[in-house]
């Protein structure tokens, strides 16, 4: 045969074999379109199983269907009683829970350095995306959602002294301005004994104007003027969204990720058209000052400017308002949710109640100063029993394992996999806790708790979080509180108006509470 009457037989024949797989293509595809949702059913079954059984956590226990997707987890904590579900999970299936298809939840006190240490490779997952301030220049770099560890040390350092015990020590007289406002609420309100007053709410609006003094030296007085700059309102509104989007961050871009959705959402109460544009204008109003006087006191944003002054590579423009910003959405929440747990819980129990009347009335006297009152046994016992039951940020904090992966639990975890632990499981953990669910202060008193069991809650005391990321604002809120609340045991006798009646909270980023009304009687 001749050489070209093979080629264009094997021609041919190649050309029928394509011709036949496209046909038959077409055919498969011609088919597959008319049963699409066979299609997209048998995707997202693989797509499901693969959550499952493909991230080498199947055999760690937890709710069934909450491994193959995180929809049910972000469900329940949109409903805002997340705190009870993963108490109940912990319960029932152990210190290691798989709580999403690469989420595991820990309530294991000795795991905590591997995932929280100082020196931890353990960084913040992208639960805390949905929590990204942003301005016009993009995202802002705040340190209590970086990533990145050199920026997130370098901001620290450089604020570390404005956060210190001595630089709080200068800040009590401001907090002495806010005091005497809400004292003069009390007190017209203590001028019928009958009246019920909303104390959760001025607790709160106390906390923000106290942390607002405190950072820029003047405060927006929400104590007086109710909460017109709508501060309180949005972290109402964005709380809810950053816990519960943080657990499919992928949707954020899409929704306050995006300015425009942003808008529709949220309205004026965004970040950066808000309490963003208030710490802008209250940082340039301070640096028209700077420099007023040489002794103080100093605001923690003087601080930042007089750091900046002497050495201006060592923080940005945008870092110390972020700084400042970050007082306000860390610090009043936060404070008040104590503050409120404090009355709350010590109302409940008279015995403790009067304890703590006892030990205040007898110790201190007016003006109450934050170096006195600190060296209260049963007052410091009542404040760390507060954030034990009721810690403010109960949530999991995540973290994602890092490369190379760990060992957690006596489970080798794959690098990516998503870790935390909840407070509040950990704080209601029996075998360190004794009777977790009580309010006892005295648990946490030298004189009555043998040194073992002491050292046993204070490793397992994660109220203020730990490691690189431990709170920075802690001796602030201290001050704040053990100031404060000697001063009302002073002046006022307390009650609650409703005994019968809990308190209500829905828990998101952080658990504020509803319903702490109380009626006074303002003492001789
Ligand atoms: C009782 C009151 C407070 C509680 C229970 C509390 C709790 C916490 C917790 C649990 C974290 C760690 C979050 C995480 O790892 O994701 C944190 C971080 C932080 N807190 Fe607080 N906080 C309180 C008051 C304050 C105050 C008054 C300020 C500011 C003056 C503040 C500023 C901060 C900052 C800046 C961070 C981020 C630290 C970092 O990531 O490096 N906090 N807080």
């Amino acid at each position: 045969m001749h050489r070209s009457s093979i080629h264009i037989h094997q021609f041919t024949s190649t050309k029928f074999y394509i011709m036949a797989i496209i046909t038959s293509t077409a055919h498969i595809t011609d088919y597959l379109v008319g049963k699409w949702y066979l299609v997209i059913t048998v995707y997202i079954c693989l797509y499901l199983l693969k959550n499952r059984y493909g991230r080498g956590l199947h055999k760690i226990p937890g709710p069934f269907l909450q491994s193959f997707s995180m929809i049910p987890r972000a469900w329940q904590v949109w409903q805002g009683n997340i705190h009870q579900r993963d108490l109940k999970f912990h319960q029932k299936y152990g210190k290691l829970v798989r709580i999403g298809p690469k989420l595991l939840s820990l309530a294991d006190v000795n795991e905590m350095n591997t995932v929280y240490g100082i020196t931890t490779k353990f960084y913040k997952s992208s639960f805390y995306d949905p929590s990204t301030p942003y301005d016009e220049e993009g995202i802002v770099p705040d340190p209590f959602i970086l990533k990145d560890k050199a920026i997130h040390s370098r901001m620290k350092r450089n604020a570390a002294n404005a956060y210190s015990l001595s630089s709080v020590l200068q800040l009590e007289a401001y907090v002495d301005e806010v005091e005497d406002k809400l004292l003069a609420i009390l007190d017209r309100e203590a001028e019928n004994p009958e009246n019920v007053i909303p104390f959760d709410h001025y607790l709160h609006a106390f906390a923000m104007d106290a942390i607002f003094m405190i950072s820029f030296g003047k405060s927006l007085n929400i104590l007086e003027n109710g909460d017109e700059h709508k501060v309180m309102a949005c972290f109402d509104t964005i709380m809810p969204y950053m816990a519960t989007i943080g657990q499919m961050p992928w949707l954020h871009k899409f929704l306050v990720g995006n300015p425009l959705m942003a808008k529709l959402i949220l309205g004026d109460m965004t970040f950066e058209t808000g309490l963003m544009k208030i710490a802008t204008s209250q940082v340039e109003e301070f640096k028209k000052n700077l420099g007023r006087s040489e002794e103080g006191p100093f605001t923690f944003t003087e601080r930042l400017l007089m750091n900046q002054a002497s050495k201006p590579d060592s923080i940005t423009g945008r870092e110390l308002i972020t700084h400042a910003l970050g007082n306000i959405t860390a610090g009043g929440d936060t404070t008040s949710i104590t503050l409120r747990s404090i009355f709350y819980f010590s109302l409940q129990n008279k015995e403790s109640y009067h304890r703590l009347c006892h030990e205040v009335r007898s110790n201190c006297t007016l003006p109450v100063t934050f170096s006195s009152a600190q060296k209260l046994p049963y007052l410091n016992a009542v404040i760390k029993e507060a954030l034990r039951l009721h810690p403010p940020m109960p949530i999991m904090l995540g973290r994602t394992v890092p490369e190379g992966g760990a060992n957690i639990c006596g489970h080798y975890i794959r690098e990516g996999t998503e870790v935390g632990i909840p407070s509040y499981v950990l704080h209601r953990d029996p075998a360190i806790f004794p009777d977790p669910d009580s309010w006892k202060p005295e648990r946490w008193l030298k004189a009555e708790t043998d040194k073992d069991s002491l050292a046993d809650m204070d490793r397992a005391f994660f109220a203020f979080g730990g490691g690189a990321h431990t709170c920075s604002g802690k001796h602030i809120s201290m001050m704040e509180i053990i100031k404060l609340v000697p001063l009302l045991l002073l002046k006022y006798d307390f009650e609650l108006a409703f005994p019968q009646r809990p308190w209500t909270f829905r828990v998101s980023m952080l658990a504020p509470q509803k319903g702490v009304h109380v009626t006074i009687k303002k003492r001789a």
